[in-house]
């Protein structure tokens, strides 16, 4: 399978400018994912890769072949990809075979030959026995299983996968995203995914490229995206995530606005928040933070009062009062009320710039009245 090459890529609808200078690489095999929220670019690029959507400036390779740009477009049913959108857009009207068929017959495959491939591609999916079904008698899944299977039938290079689970309901779409995993690791075909939930895209994919308003903020492993947040904006996107202000006031000092309190960073900090006197916006996760007995003594021990707790099963999520601020807390400690005792290792912490913009509702929520 060939690699998929993406390169300055930018897009413009009348001077709305949507993607600016887009660039990474996909590996062969890879399950890349673009994750952004609504509106950043994510499905203009899926859809510029495609050949739906005709780049303004930049280049898009598959493999040794330019599909756009330096003077060369070429359209989508050139280009030999496999794509499953949100609606899957089944043909109500034909059977799962006669939809599988569509693709071949545009390409011109033989009739025994689409025949071998249709019984091949159900097999992929796991439907071989609904071959003469018809689209309503399948369930969401399913329906969503023969899209993916129109999309494999004929042997594409690459597959391209715009939200194909979000019509599906929680646990529906929690098995059919472990089913996606196994079917294209089996597979080995690079594929590249769209979507704006950040639990997705961490389970899923080998690696994943953030976006926001057409910008490409960080490209990397889920584990180096959720732990090692380029800007202040990723850590708020990808997993949940406390944002206290404060001041540097030593290499590895930082005084929190909220208490007054100084607290020990790593020395490390993200460019830009490693300046003592400069403000800094010091990032923690909630499972990061450990409740401990009243009483414990050392470093980065801070005194929080407990405004909610909720049991979600596997944990006790708190909201915690901290000076003026409310904080997110995970902990396996059932029931705590009132004055707690809470502990920040100095390497949970990471340190941006202040000035780093956090969405407004982010913002909100970090902060309480009195
Ligand atoms: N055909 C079009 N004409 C004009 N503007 C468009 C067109 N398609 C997309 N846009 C704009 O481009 C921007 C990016 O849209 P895009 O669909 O790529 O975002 P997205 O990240 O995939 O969002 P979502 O998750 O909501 O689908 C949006 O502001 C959108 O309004």
């Amino acid at each position: 399978m060939p690699e998929v090459k993406v390169a300055n890529l930018s897009k413009r609808f009348g001077d709305n400018a949507v993607l600016r200078d887009i660039t990474f690489t996909i590996a062969d095999g890879e399950f890349f994912t673009l994750l952004g929220p609504s509106g950043c670019g994510k499905s203009t690029t899926l859809a510029c890769i495609a050949g739906l959507e005709r780049p303004t400036g930049g280049t898009v390779a598959v493999g040794d072949t330019t599909f756009a740009g330096a003077g060369t477009f070429v359209p989508p049913e050139g280009r030999n990809l496999g794509m499953v959108f949100q609606s899957y857009a089944l043909w109500p009207h034909m059977t799962v075979a006669q939809n599988l068929a569509m693709p071949l017959k545009i390409r011109k495959v033989d009739r025994r030959e689409q025949d071998t491939l249709i019984t091949e591609a159900l097999a992929k999916v796991g439907l071989a026995e609904y071959r003469d079904r018809y689209p309503h008698q399948l369930s969401g899944g399913q329906q969503q299983r023969v899209a993916l299977a129109r999309a494999l039938v004929y042997s594409p290079s690459v597959l391209l996968l715009d939200e194909p689970l979000s019509n599906l309901d929680a646990k529906l779409r929690d098995q059919a995203r472990a089913w996606l995993k196994r079917l294209q690791t089996e597979l080995g075909i690079t594929t590249v995914y769209v979507t704006h939930d950040q639990d997705e895209a961490l389970a899923l994919s080998d690696r994943i490229a953030v976006m926001s308003k057409g910008d490409m903020v960080q490209i990397g492993t889920p584990q180096e995206i959720y732990e090692t947040p380029a800007t202040a904006e990723v850590a708020a996107f990808v997993g949940r995530c406390n944002f206290l202000t404060g001041t540097k006031t030593g290499p590895e000092e930082v005084r929190l606005d909220c208490t007054g309190q100084s607290i020990t960073v790593p020395s490390s900090s993200v460019e830009g928040a490693g300046d003592v006197g400069g403000r800094v916006t010091v990032a923690v996760r909630p499972e990061r933070l450990e409740i401990v007995s009243t009483g414990r003594a050392g470093v980065n021990v801070l005194t929080a009062q407990v405004l909610t707790s909720s049991y979600v099963g596997s944990r006790h999520e708190y909201d915690l009062r901290l000076g003026d601020h409310v904080i997110q807390v995970e902990s396996n400690r059932p029931g705590l009320t009132g004055e707690v005792t809470l502990v920040v290792e100095p390497e949970a912490c990471r340190l941006y710039p202040s000035t780093d913009a956090l969405p407004e509702d982010v913002a909100a929520l970090t902060t309480v009245s009195h």
